[in-house]
């Protein structure tokens, strides 16, 4: 079994870097970690840094966790290999740019490029956006899924994923008491469908709705509140086409042996319980 202990980080390809910055810092509210030739990296907490954008083919995304140490690491590139995943082991430089001790890369049964990651850098200094948005924190990742069920039974067989509820046939997953570090979303395509960023209150989800509106982001989905984590939440869409969430109030699963995987229908009323509907393909019928 390999055992996930967060979601750490996601790397984006863009064609346009600036425009990708620009967006992560003046609409998302991130702060600028570090800039390397053709990458940026942003910092929404505590850590060195949790978003990556790079120049190159908007389709090459993949998403982070990090395992325990490097033993752990080796584990997991061998469980992989014996299930038939092709594994890439991180270069000195690879790893270097990203800032982990090390790494492994391989694709998830749909396809989602997944690195695991040993010792991330915590940089020691707290985040401050230029934009006051809020954020606490990247949290959570929505990936698409072209079979949900052989992929659920991947990341909670394989890896250590529990299923926190359902929407129709997508699990929402947890690896530790946050409500989900995982979403995924049927579809007929692999990539990053969504990515989550807590904010502290209400009052954040608010004063970016007039914002975004102000500075005609598409705004997707929201603001409403999820019956699965209790969140409130409010969706917009980035560079590239890919979808942003703030939420807050996210809620802790921490009764583990007691909880219960519930069903949510996977129409407007298991995704809001404020009545808001979706315009976002993934999320439709
Ligand atoms: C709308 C998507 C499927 C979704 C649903 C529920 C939650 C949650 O409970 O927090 C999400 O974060 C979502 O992205
Ligand atoms: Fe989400």
């Amino acid at each position: 079994m390999i055992d996930l202990k967060d979601v750490v980080y996601c790397r984006l390809g863009t064609r346009d870097l600036d425009g990708a910055e620009w967006f992560a810092v003046n609409i998302l509210g991130l702060e600028v970690a570090e800039r390397q030739r053709g990458a940026v990296h942003f910092k929404s907490d505590d850590r060195y840094h949790t978003l990556c954008y790079f120049e190159g083919d908007p389709d090459d995304q993949v998403t982070a966790f990090e395992v325990a140490g490097a033993s752990e690491l080796q584990a997991a590139a061998a469980t992989l290999e014996d299930l038939g995943h092709r594994v890439h082991a991180g270069t000195p430089e690879e790893c270097t740019s990203r800032h982990v001790r090390d790494f492994i890369r391989f694709s998830d049964p749909t396809g989602n490029a997944i690195e695991l990651v040993v010792r991330p850098e915590h940089s020691g200094r707290r985040y401050h956006g230029t934009r006051d948005a809020g954020i606490t924190g990247f949290s959570h990742v929505g990936l698409y899924t072209t079979d949900p069920a052989r992929d659920e039974k991947f990341w909670t067989t394989v890896c250590n994923a529990r299923v926190s509820d359902r929407i129709g046939e997508a699990p929402l997953m947890r690896l530790g008491a946050i409500h989900h570090s995982i979403a995924l979303f049927p579809s007929n395509r692999s990539g990053i469908q969504h990515i989550n960023h807590q904010v502290a209150a209400t009052d954040d989800i608010q004063r970016s709705l007039n914002m975004l509106r102000e500075q005609q982001v598409n705004i997707t989905f929201g603001p409403g509140r999820h019956p699965t984590s209790s969140a409130q939440f409010l969706y917009f869409s980035g560079p590239d086409g890919l979808t942003y969430e703030y939420s807050t109030g996210v809620c802790e699963i921490h009764d583990e042996p007691l909880w219960r995987d519930r069903q949510f229908p996977f129409e407007p009323t298991g995704f809001c319980q404020w009545g808001s509907k979706p315009n976002i393909p993934a999320f439709q019928d």
